[in-house]
């Protein structure tokens, strides 16, 4: 079984605005198929409901541990994105319970705030105190923020060291580790921001992000929509609402005859199966 998802509730309901205003325009044509590819992506997805948090982290630790050791045995390599928020305390919990090859481990960050490394809001500098310490894992295995530049310089040289480690211009990884905030948000990819619609670029920067702090680099779309696998924690009554927002397109479409998995909005982790 192989293990892949992608939900993003800012991105269904930017693009749902969007279906309306095609009926109107001569760009109806591609619009209509993007909206189809991300209803594909809906039907893929799978939402598993758990009781609480512990069980969010140990079914963390059960599929990073599959897909990182599926990874190794058939490419000899494991590349995750790791975020910050919540999913940080899952991860910092979860990953050293695993049963892995840690020396094939390359981590990068799926969103990262440009601030010194030893500030609290670094999302390299939590990981350094509270998962290094507890695994194998080295500092030189992270490939982390240029410090002290802009936060595009930050996510020009981020690119670049991706491109080291990918070895190649595409960055395929086998597993993305993303959350959610209330407002649908994951990575630092904003509803409404002009970064939704980033196809060019690989790593952004954002230099107004409406959650502190203003300045990060975060990978985009194209990036997100490449993964192998991507696992969305998301707990917290909070989120609710907007995990309703996912699960209310996914329901539409069961409805429709085109779906077959449930839905939760308590926490859950979501993953797609192909
Ligand atoms: O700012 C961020 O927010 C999102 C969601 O965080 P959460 O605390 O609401 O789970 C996170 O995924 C991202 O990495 C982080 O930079």
């Amino acid at each position: 079984m192989s293990f892949k998802d992608v939900i993003h509730a800012s991105s269904l309901r930017s693009r749902a605005v969007r279906l309306w205003d095609c009926c109107y325009s001569f760009t109806g044509c591609l619009f209509v198929v993007n909206f189809l590819s991300l209803f594909y992506r809906i039907l893929r997805m799978t939402i598993i409901k758990v009781a609480d948090e512990s069980e969010v982290i140990s079914k963390l630790s059960t599929y990073v541990e599959k897909i990182s050791n599926d990874a190794i045995y058939n490419r000899g390599k494991f590349y995750i994105g790791l975020s910050g928020g919540s999913v940080l305390k899952f991860l910092c919990e979860s990953l050293p319970k695993i049963n892995t090859d840690w020396s094939k481990w390359t981590l990068a960050f799926c969103d990262e705030r440009v601030v010194p490394e030893d500030s609290e809001d670094s999302t390299f500098g939590v990981y350094k105190k509270q998962l290094i310490p507890k695994t194998e894992l080295t500092e030189k295995q992270f490939i982390v923020l240029k410090q002290g530049v802009s936060a595009k310089a930050a996510a020009k040289d981020y690119t670049e060291k991706l491109k080291l480690a990918f070895n190649s211009e595409e960055f395929k990884f086998d597993l993305l580790l993303l959350g959610m905030g209330p407002d649908g948000h994951t990575c630092s990819l904003f509803p409404g921001h002009p970064l939704l619609s980033e196809t060019i670029l690989k790593v952004a920067a954002i230099t107004d992000s409406p959650k502190p702090p203003p300045e990060r680099i975060t990978l985009t779309y194209p990036v997100i929509n490449a993964a192998r696998n991507c696992i969305f924690a998301i707990s917290g009554a909070g989120k609710a609402d907007m995990v309703k927002v996912c699960v209310w397109a996914k329901k539409l479409l069961k409805w429709q005859g085109l779906g077959k998995d449930c839905i939760s909005t308590r926490g859950c982790v979501a993953r797609k199966t192909s």
